[in-house]
């Protein structure tokens, strides 16, 4: 019997995906194996008070996390997709995609009024610049407002504080079994791109753990990776990081991945978007990036870059 150390970040979401795909792997792991949480507090944990890409973006969350496994403290960590930088450390590798929550954005607004119907001037709080910017492109008369926190504590604000709307994940919600009939609406991709991986989970562990890889690949998908790859494709290509509006979402149609690829300015007035499709999800990816750059998205990212400089 080997026992395989699971670390995960303390949030409730976080410890509810580590349990689920617990509960998958124990699906093919006869008696051969044990599992054991450890909760690991990441730097994005402890900084609440100021915007991430202000501070050093994706990698907070998962930093400590990573150390963890080089120093064998841990065997594999389940982190979600959109948390994770573009390119892997060396030594690590994502062993497994498991089958994709959904990858919709939620909208949920006090006294359910949908997005077109607020009223001008209303308040929508979210600490994504890619959701801050496809809001105000479709309302520009909106005001947009950061918060932080986690679900419980968005939802919270929303009711006490001054926010007319706030936006979550809708796979967060759904995976914390939140009664759906908070959302006043699911965002498609015509109005809002959701994050590059939104709603996928990447399960990481060292590239020499054989054993452990082979039992992960049991829970892969195929759907979700190779979505997921012509995304992550499409974002390390584009060299984006989370200080300017990227978003990201593939689709299968047949043997085709259909990729809708974004990059935009925070104002929401230059929204650059390309739908590419193709056999191969890294062609699609690339080629994604490569018309979105001539159509002058390196700009948008390289403004954004040094306005974070500060
Ligand atoms: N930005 C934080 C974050 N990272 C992953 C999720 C949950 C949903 C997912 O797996 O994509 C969330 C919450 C949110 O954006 O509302």
């Amino acid at each position: 019997m080997r026992k395989i150390v699971v670390g995960s970040r303390r949030s409730n979401l976080a410890i509810t995906q580590s349990e689920w795909v617990i509960e998958q792997l124990e699906k093919h792991a006869g008696d051969s194996y044990d599992f054991e949480i450890k909760k690991i507090v990441t730097k994005g944990d402890q900084i609440l008070n100021v915007t991430l890409s202000k501070v050093g973006g994706k990698g907070l969350f998962v930093k400590e996390i990573e150390k963890a496994m080089f120093d064998k403290e841990i065997d594999f960590a389940v982190h979600s997709m959109k948390d994770m930088p573009a390119v892997m450390p060396k030594g690590l590798v994502i062993g497994s995609i498991p089958v994709r929550e959904d990858h919709r954005d939620a909208f949920i607004s006090n006294d359910h009024i949908r997005l077109e119907d607020l009223r001008s001037g209303a308040v929508v709080g979210t600490s994504s610049l890619r959701r801050g910017s496809q809001i105000l492109a479709a309302r520009p008369d909106l005001t947009i407002q950061w918060i932080r926190g986690n679900i419980e504590t968005r939802m919270r604000k929303l009711k006490e504080e001054n926010f007319d709307a706030i936006i979550l994940a809708a796979a967060g919600l759904k995976r914390m079994n939140w009664n759906e009939s908070i959302v006043t609406q699911f965002l498609e991709q015509n109005v809002c791109v959701p994050a590059v991986g939104q709603g996928a989970l990447a399960i990481e562990c060292r590239e020499d753990d054989e054993e452990l890889l082979g039992l992960l690949a049991k829970i892969n998908d195929d759907y979700a990776t190779k979505t997921v790859t012509a995304e992550r494709t499409f974002l390390h290509l584009l060299n984006g990081g989370c200080s300017v509006p990227i978003g990201g979402y593939a689709y299968l149609d047949g043997d085709q991945v259909v990729l809708t690829a974004l990059v935009a300015s925070a104002d929401g007035k230059t929204i650059l978007k390309e739908v590419v499709r193709g056999t191969n999800p890294e062609e699609v990816g690339k080629e994604a990036a490569e018309s979105l750059k001539a159509r002058g998205a390196q700009h948008l990212v390289d403004e954004a870059i040094e306005e974070n400089q500060e």
